[in-house]
């Protein structure tokens, strides 16, 4: 896909998301990366429903800025996943209201954040991990995305929101929904005891549509 072409995606993206009201005011920033091993990343304090294709920030393969307006904050967010996760080429984070209230919430296991409750959950966003508060910008959480070593293509962030990789930008953004859609399930059902996949049925799903050809990932599991 052209740079052209991509610029256009990045604005369209983000104003779906922006007024399907997955991420207010500022928040959220999205990057691609692109042939050469540079990015177009969204600038900071940008609203993602108000994007202007001219002024994406354009960084080099060593994240310096080439032209645009000044990037996103979470660059060492981005490159941390961008350096584990090798198949990855976009990266979404936004503060869609359900994952950041699960990720508010005690007793959520940090390698499954959520449970498999749907086909559609496994097969985009396979299972997701949860870290700790950080600062937003705060470059401690390429640590915590190293730690996690290129296994999750979904990651909540405590008290900040979620963060997915795909192999196309498009990718990102269906997993991201899924995942948003996943978390208002389970707050929807908390203490409802709902029945959800079987390992069985994971497996299955897992072993159908995460096959090395499709994951986002070099390893194959969890997601
Ligand atoms: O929560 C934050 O401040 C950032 O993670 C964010 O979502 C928006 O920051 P910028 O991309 O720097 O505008
Ligand atoms: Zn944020």
């Amino acid at each position: 896909m052209t740079e052209t072409r991509l610029r256009d995606q990045i604005c369209q993206f983000g104003r779906s998301l922006f007024e399907r009201g997955l991420t207010p005011g500022s928040s959220g920033n999205i990057s691609v990366r692109l042939d050469d091993g540079g990015w177009l990343v969204t600038p900071t304090n940008a609203s993602l429903g108000f994007l202007d294709p001219t002024r994406i920030s354009r960084l080099n393969g060593s994240g310096r800025l080439l032209s645009g307006d000044a990037p996103t904050k979470e660059i060492p967010l981005h490159a941390a996943l961008y350096e584990t996760r090798h198949n990855a080429r976009a990266i979404v984070h936004l503060h869609c209201a359900h994952c950041v209230a699960v990720s508010m919430l005690p007793d959520i296991d940090p390698q499954a954040a959520l449970p498999p409750l749907t086909p559609y959950y496994v097969m985009r966003c396979g299972a997701t991990a949860l870290l700790p508060y950080y600062r937003p910008g705060d470059a401690a959480v390429a640590d915590a995305i190293r730690g996690l070593a290129g296994k999750y293509s979904c990651v909540m962030l405590s008290n900040h929101g979620p963060v997915v990789a795909g192999d196309t930008l498009e990718a990102a953004v269906f997993a991201m929904e899924e995942l948003e859609e996943t978390a208002k399930l389970y707050l929807m059902l908390r203490g409802m005891n709902p029945r959800t996949l079987t390992p069985e049925q994971v497996a299955d799903l897992v072993s159908t549509f995460h096959s090395p050809a499709t994951a986002t990932g070099e390893k194959q599991s969890p997601g």
